[in-house]
């Protein structure tokens, strides 16, 4: 399998390169030449463990990693999980909820970043040379990234998140990590800066190259790689319970890495009748997808702060097979995105269905589902669930909504809607840890200077 950019200026490469590469030297985001149509071996993997599955699905894609390397990588990966499902499917009142929060940092970024951290160190032991990761994060990459690569060899990892935007309990789950190769950057500014300063930095390819730098945010294609496989693990749990035979994903969205990851499974065969795209009150994707209008605002803080984005990395991704795969027509609409701001597509996308829960909603739905099902949704799950309700048929098809975070993580607005905070160990063993952070300003120069002081 070979990897081309978005925008069509760069050689095809492998997936191991792909990796390393993140976001493409022409300034696109990587994507495979062509997606595997994968419906017809669905009923073979339908009993497959969360390993297996990953592993079928991945070897489609990481052909350039010998299959027991690539076994030993995914059993690596997930064996850090608290559940042995890594994923489980849970019915909670007419909805499934898809737990994707067992990981180390209690967020679904561990499904990718537990494994993105084993193949950076893979692809370093084999190739030798050191990799310095630059991330953007409004609260969950960062850690998950952090947690993907502390202590590993020859890694140095630089995560800017916007000062004072991500809830409390997220701040301190990347700063007081104390390893060496680890740098938390507190950025002046929002998360929309801070993805802003890192692709710009990116975009400099004698710098980037110059100093080994690479990506754990979805601009690289193995974090959305790793995101397809719950896709299909979810519709099997939950045909398994149903027999339904397709049906619908909620996903809370800010970045579109996950919805993403969603919309390719649909493109290689997975039967998901609809995408229902979920935003807080920053809601350029929901409009764009009710309007054609691609439009960008002012952030808001929300009660959901890993959403509260305008800039949505991945659109590239999705607008790239939106034109047909045009890269000249993207590199246009981009172009004048960067311009003016806004850029609009004729027609609809019939699979997406979109809709913003606002904060009354998001902590109404929390309220809601903890008196009636005793069950605790973090925030931007929340936001999932309200929109999901919205689009409910009486087609009786399945629902699942992907609950992308633990509600411990968000403890204010838990207790803001149900009158209790939410905990967990793991998160409650951080309250008084000794953290490490620089505040800098959002100022390009500022973090290249940073980076080059610490490498
Ligand atoms: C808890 C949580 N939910 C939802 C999202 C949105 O996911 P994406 O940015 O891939 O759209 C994020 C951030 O990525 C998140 O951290
Ligand atoms: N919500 C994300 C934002 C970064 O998204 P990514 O999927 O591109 O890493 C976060 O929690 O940091």
């Amino acid at each position: 399998m070979k990897y081309i950019s978005t925008r069509g200026k760069m050689e095809p490469i492998g997936f191991l390169d792909a990796v390393m590469t993140g976001l493409a030297p022409d300034g696109g985001l990587l994507l495979p030449e062509e997606l595997p149509d994968i419906a017809s071996r669905l009923e073979t993997w339908s009993k497959l463990s969360y390993q297996d599955l990953a592993f079928e699905i991945m070897s489609l894609f990481a052909t350039d990693i010998p299959a027991d390397d690539l076994k030993i990588l995914i059993e690596k990966s997930y064996s850090t999980f608290r559940s042995p499902e890594v994923a489980p499917v849970v019915p909670v009142g007419e909805l499934f909820i898809l737990e994707l929060w067992h990981g180390p940092t209690l967020a679904f970024k561990d499904v990718a970043l537990q494994f993105l951290g084993n193949l950076f160190e893979y692809i370093l032991q084999k190739r030798g040379g050191e990799l310095n990761i630059l991330g953007a994060t409004s609260g969950d990459t960062g850690s998950a990234a952090i947690y993907g690569v502390r202590g590993k060899e020859n890694i140095n990892i630089f995560i800017m998140h916007p000062k004072g935007r991500t809830s409390p309990v997220q701040e301190r789950q990347m700063t007081s990590v104390l390893d060496d190769n680890v740098f938390n950057l507190a950025v002046e500014g929002t998360f929309d800066d801070c993805q802003h300063l890192m692709k710009t930095i990116f975009a400099d390819v004698d710098f980037k190259t110059g100093h080994s730098l690479g990506s754990v945010n979805s601009v690289n294609w193995a974090r959305v790689l790793a995101q397809t496989v719950y896709y299909f693990y979810a519709f099997f749990r939950v045909q398994e319970r149903t027999g339904a035979a397709e049906v619908r994903f909620s996903v809370p969205t800010g970045n579109f890495g996950d919805i993403l990851a969603g919309y390719l499974a649909v493109q290689m065969g997975l039967p998901a009748g609809k995408l229902i795209l979920a935003t807080n009150e920053n809601n350029i994707l929901s409009r764009f997808f009710n309007t054609g209008e691609y439009s960008v605002g002012k952030v808001v803080p929300t009660l959901s702060p890993s959403m509260d984005i305008q800039v949505a990395s991945n659109f590239e991704r999705y607008l790239y097979y939106r034109t047909g795969k045009n890269s000249e027509k993207l590199a246009e609409m981009m172009s004048c995105f960067s311009q003016t701001g806004a850029v609009t597509v004729e027609g609809a996308d019939e699979l997406f269905a979109a809709g913003e829960g606002n904060t009354e909603q998001t902590l109404s739905v929390i309220r809601r589902y903890s008196e009636e099902y005793g069950y605790t949704l973090d925030p931007h799950t929340a936001v999932g669930v309200a929109v999901a309700e919205r689009f409910q048929t009486s087609e009786n098809i399945p629902t699942v909504c992907l609950a992308t975070a633990h509600p411990a993580k968000f403890t204010d607005a838990i207790e803001q809607a149900t009158g209790t905070a939410a905990h967990h160990p793991v998160l409650d063993a951080l309250a008084d840890a000794e953290t490490r952070c620089d505040t800098i300003a959002n100022d390009e120069a500022a973090v290249r200077d940073y980076l080059v002081s610490k490498i």
